[in-house]
């Protein structure tokens, strides 16, 4: 393992972009803002933050951020997709919005904005695979994973307020995804775990 600073990057169209590279500095990577598709070059990991899904899908597109997002995914660079993120991950999406797309690379069924009105926004500690102690989680309408292919794996689930248990943070190879908002708290492990895939 690498002792110097990976150069992550934040996809920075939209949502909580400046928290997580906060975050980022914290859990010891250089953040870089991803704007374009040059943008893109070097790095060694990236942020796909919360925010809009909808939003987010029409200003990749405007970008021309799609292509080389899908490139970069093929190629196997680590990526940490949070919320809306997770929602732009994944391969199938249930509650998406007329014509939404997704980039497609996470082996998995997501639906947006699952937990529903009363559930709008909670935060609760969550086992996470791979981190010793809970994780203090904060969902803000939150998507939660409905179905996992062979290819995904479960790191964390939570109740969902009707006695049942939802999948909410995946890992498939370098890809993580969470339906919560790891940037929001002071507890920088979620971003670790990608940085410590960034660092190889
Ligand atoms: N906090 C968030 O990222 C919310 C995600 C939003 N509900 C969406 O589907 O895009």
């Amino acid at each position: 393992m690498s002792t110097t600073s990976p150069v992550v990057g934040v996809l920075a169209v939209q949502g909580d972009v400046g928290a997580h590279a906060r975050a980022l500095t914290a859990a010891g990577a250089l953040p870089r803002r991803v704007r374009r598709p040059e943008d893109l070059a070097g790095l060694s990991g990236l942020v796909l933050p919360g925010g809009e899904s909808t939003t987010m899908d029409t200003l990749l597109r405007r970008y021309d951020l799609v292509d080389p997002l899908r490139q970069l995914l093929d190629d196997g660079t680590p990526v940490l997709g949070t919320c809306a993120g997770m929602v732009l991950l994944a391969e199938r999406l249930l509650d998406g919005s007329p014509g939404q797309r997704t980039l497609g690379r996470l082996d998995v069924t997501v639906r947006r904005n699952a937990f529903g009105r009363q559930l709008d926004s909670f935060e609760t500690d969550v086992t996470v695979t791979g981190l010793e102690d809970p994780f203090p989680a904060v969902f803000i309408r939150a998507p939660w994973v409905e179905g996992l292919g062979p290819r995904a794996v479960t790191l964390a689930t939570v109740g969902d307020g009707r006695g049942g248990r939802r999948v909410v943070a995946v890992q498939q190879g370098s890809v993580l995804a969470t339906s919560f908002h790891p940037e929001l708290t002071a507890d920088h492990r979620v971003h670790g775990l990608l940085v410590d895939l960034a660092r190889g």
